[in-house]
């Protein structure tokens, strides 16, 4: 399936369209309570999580405990009800966000049988937390906007189940892979080639989409599920996944829970459930505007697979791939990337290190020290008008998207990923 059939398959522009519509009195008391639910937005959701797994444990099977401690997904939700809420007159405006929540759910097994019970725990902690503020009136008008935000989920996220479901080589909810093999990319990052048990066709995918893998670890007491990009190109009998091991940070940031089970105990042979390829962040193929793709550490997965697609799919497309890592011990995948660049006249790589060690320096064999910066980059690349695409931690995101805004670099032509948040980048404290 091509990308574009891909693309309108999922297109939910129709549901928008025949989405319940909300009484226009209570559409009032939503518009005068906005700033209140605004206001106490996180202190809501936060109570509404702690409700609903008190009352349906079995949704910790679903959610990622770590995004809960670090407040992740309690901020992610506030603002995606918020967000919603907001638009409620015509969701055409959040459409990017919806549909980026939408994937996400699909990805994660999300069903129409967990709104009631998401609706009812988010007006219960909305009642709760607002006290006497919240009448009656006004808990009645957020129900039935919550039913209304609820729909079109719903409505979208059936599309995009089937789509996933009748692919060629697609398939519904989990379906068992096999470690081919695992291959240390750096001293932080392995990567795990994985064969459908089956031995029959796999789906297809947009270079930047992921998957989610489902691990049952000895001792935890409820399943772990976490997404990771697709990190070499579609088009192959394996999907590959390349996992940072998330070491303790501190006191307070213990080693994350999953990355540690897949480095240290997940082994070539073993079975991991897996859903079908999702994901809103994707590679535009139509288009031979030259390609700009800056990844910082972990961030390197999903632009992997796009260097990897672009590479295979056009020989003319040029290609400039900047990666920044502390040094070269943590620098995955750098001789793949040497070798394409040496064997592809297309292919241009630039290497940024914050903290080279005495044989890099040795070596000579970086182009930058530090940062990553809208200066270098000037004097690095021959032209803005190419297609952005970035990936990696928040601070270094920040940074890049500063850059190339303040370079003049049009909104449509600036892509990137968060893994976990569905914020806006300027608005990451
Ligand atoms: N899209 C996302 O949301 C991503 C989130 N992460 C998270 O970030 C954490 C760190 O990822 P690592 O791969 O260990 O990254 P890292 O610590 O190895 O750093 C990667 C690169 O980012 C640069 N960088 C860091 N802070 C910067 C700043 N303020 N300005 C400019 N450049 C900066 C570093 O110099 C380095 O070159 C991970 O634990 C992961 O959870 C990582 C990648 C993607």
């Amino acid at each position: 399936m091509s990308n574009t059939q891909i693309k309108e398959k999922n297109s939910w522009q129709e549901v928008v369209k025949t989405v319940k519509t909300l009484d226009p009195n209570k559409l009032e008391i939503i518009k005068a309570t906005l700033p209140i639910v605004k206001d106490h937005g996180e202190q809501i959701t936060k109570h509404f999580y702690k409700r609903m797994f008190k009352q349906h444990p079995e949704l910790l099977n679903i959610f990622n405990q770590t995004h809960q401690i670090t407040g992740h997904q309690p901020k992610a939700l506030a603002d995606a009800v918020y967000g919603a809420a907001a638009n409620i007159e015509d969701f055409s405006q959040i459409m990017p966000v919806l549909e980026r929540i939408g994937e996400k759910h699909r990805s994660l097994q999300i069903k129409p049988e967990h709104y009631p019970i998401v609706g009812e725990n988010l007006l219960g902690a909305i009642k709760e937390v607002l006290g006497d503020a919240a009448t009656p009136e006004i808990i009645d008008a957020w129900a039935d906007a919550y039913g209304v935000i609820a729909d079109v989920f719903i409505r979208m996220e059936n599309k995009m189940y089937k789509t996933a479901e009748t692919m060629p080589g697609g398939w519904a909810g989990y379906r068992n892979f096999v470690v081919e093999k695992k291959v240390k990319e750096s001293d932080v990052i392995t990567s795990f080639y994985l064969k459908p048990q089956d031995g029959k066709e796999i789906a297809s995918y947009i270079p930047g989409q992921y998957i989610t893998v489902k691990l049952e670890i000895p001792g935890e007491q409820y399943t772990h599920l976490r997404q990771y990009s697709l990190s070499d190109r579609p088009g192959q009998n394996y999907y590959r996944i390349s996992v940072k091991r998330e070491d303790p940070k501190g006191d307070n940031i213990p080693a994350g829970i999953v990355s540690t089970y897949l480095h240290t105990h997940v082994k070539e042979g073993d079975t991991i459930p897996i859903t079908a390829p999702a994901g809103d962040f994707y590679l535009d193929l139509d288009t031979n505007l030259p390609l700009v793709l800056i990844s910082g550490g972990v961030g390197l997965t999903p632009m992997m697979a796009m260097l990897n697609t672009t590479v295979n799919e056009s020989s003319n497309r040029e290609i400039y791939y900047i990666h920044a890592a502390i040094n070269s011990q943590l620098h995955a995948f750098r001789a793949h990337v040497n070798d394409l660049a040496a064997g592809h006249k297309n292919v241009h790589s630039f290497v940024i290190y914050e903290k080279p060690s005495e044989d890099d320096k040795e070596m000579k064999n970086y182009d930058k020290e530090g940062f990553f910066s809208l200066e270098w980059l000037q004097q690095s690349l021959p032209t803005k008008d190419a297609d952005f695409y970035f990936c990696g931690p928040e601070p270094f995101m920040k940074v890049v998207n500063k850059a190339l805004k303040q370079w003049g670099v049009p909104e449509e032509r600036i892509h990137y990923e968060f893994f976990g948040s569905f914020g806006k980048l300027e608005e990451i404290e």
